[in-house]
């Protein structure tokens, strides 16, 4: 961790404006506990990414959370690829921010109108795509400068605008059970750190208690609903046994884990709407 944000704390000083990224799904759980003190007070965009699959309701609460906050932020879909409008809100959102500091720039008399920025965020967030996205096929890599240290790319965006290459990835926080429990859910921590039947169960625990009905695709679950009869049930209906007829309580959970994370069970955000 330590060294991770070593890493970030250097990156920053190279950048005028940061891209945080976060999951819209999570609006609150997949920041980092730490981002306004690692930020500071540089110009900041906040993206609420993934907004294809998260609850558009919830989605529009959490942006205005956040604007009320004084936070620059745009729910976003990194792999629409196609979409013009969308990198322009985003590069137009990026040089509103970027304002103030030519301004301070040219009252210092200094000519230089480039402005960097960096993308940050927790695993499986969407930098890398985001990145992709922003790169697409008009951007050119810049060479290094002298004066920037060794070994950074900058991505030409437009024409005063480079992206660092590499994003700056910070760490989630686990140590509320809940959180874990999202994160885990959405994806943002490794496979191998959690059990998928306890993950799945719990998912399935989460929509009883918060969206009953809403497990609509392929099954309708409620409140009193028993979850893990739920999953014993959704292996046999898939024809998920062992040998001997045993359900494959493995198999259904990896296999319902993935369906949530595509958006197969619906657009759902797991943070609860912000408490004011
Ligand atoms: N549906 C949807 N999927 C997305 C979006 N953005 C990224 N993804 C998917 O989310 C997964 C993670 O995306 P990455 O770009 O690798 O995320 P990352 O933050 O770079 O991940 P790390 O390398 O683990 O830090 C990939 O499967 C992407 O295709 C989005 O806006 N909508």
């Amino acid at each position: 961790m330590a060294k991770t944000r070593r890493l970030i704390t250097e990156n920053l000083k190279l950048v005028d404006v940061v891209i945080e990224i976060v999951d819209a799904r999570l609006p609150l759980s997949s920041r980092n506990p730490l981002i306004d003190e690692i930020v500071g007070d540089k110009p900041r965009v906040m993206l609420l990414n993934k907004a294809d699959l998260a609850d558009e309701q919830l989605t529009r609460l959490w942006t205005q959370y956040y604007s009320d906050q004084g936070l620059v932020v745009l729910p976003f879909n990194a792999l629409q690829g196609a979409s013009r409008s969308a990198k322009k809100q985003l590069l137009e959102a990026i040089q509103s921010q970027a304002q103030n500091l030519l301004e301070k720039r040219k009252n210092k008399g200094i000519i230089n109108k480039t402005i960097r920025m960096m993308i940050v965020g927790i695993p499986n967030v969407g930098k890398s795509t985001l990145i992709n996205f922003l790169v697409g096929k008009g951007a050119a890599e810049t060479a290094d400068r002298p004066g920037v240290t060794r070994g950074k790319q900058w991505i030409r965006l437009e024409k005063d605008l480079e992206l660092l290459d590499t994003p700056g990835i910070l760490w989630p926080k686990f140590e509320d059970p809940q959180v874990g429990f999202k994160l885990a859910a959405t994806g943002a921590i490794s496979e191998n750190a959690y059990d998928p039947v306890e993950l799945s169960l719990e998912l399935l625990n989460w929509f009883r208690l918060h969206a009953p009905g809403r497990v609509e695709t392929r099954y309708k679950i409620t409140e009193n609903e028993d979850v893990f009869l739920m999953l014993t049930d959704i292996c046999k209906r898939r024809g998920f046994l062992r040998p001997g007829g045993v359900p494959d309580l493995e198999k259904g959970a990896i296999m319902l884990l993935d369906e949530f994370r595509a958006g197969k069970l619906g657009q759902v955000t797991l943070d609860q709407e912000p408490q004011k």
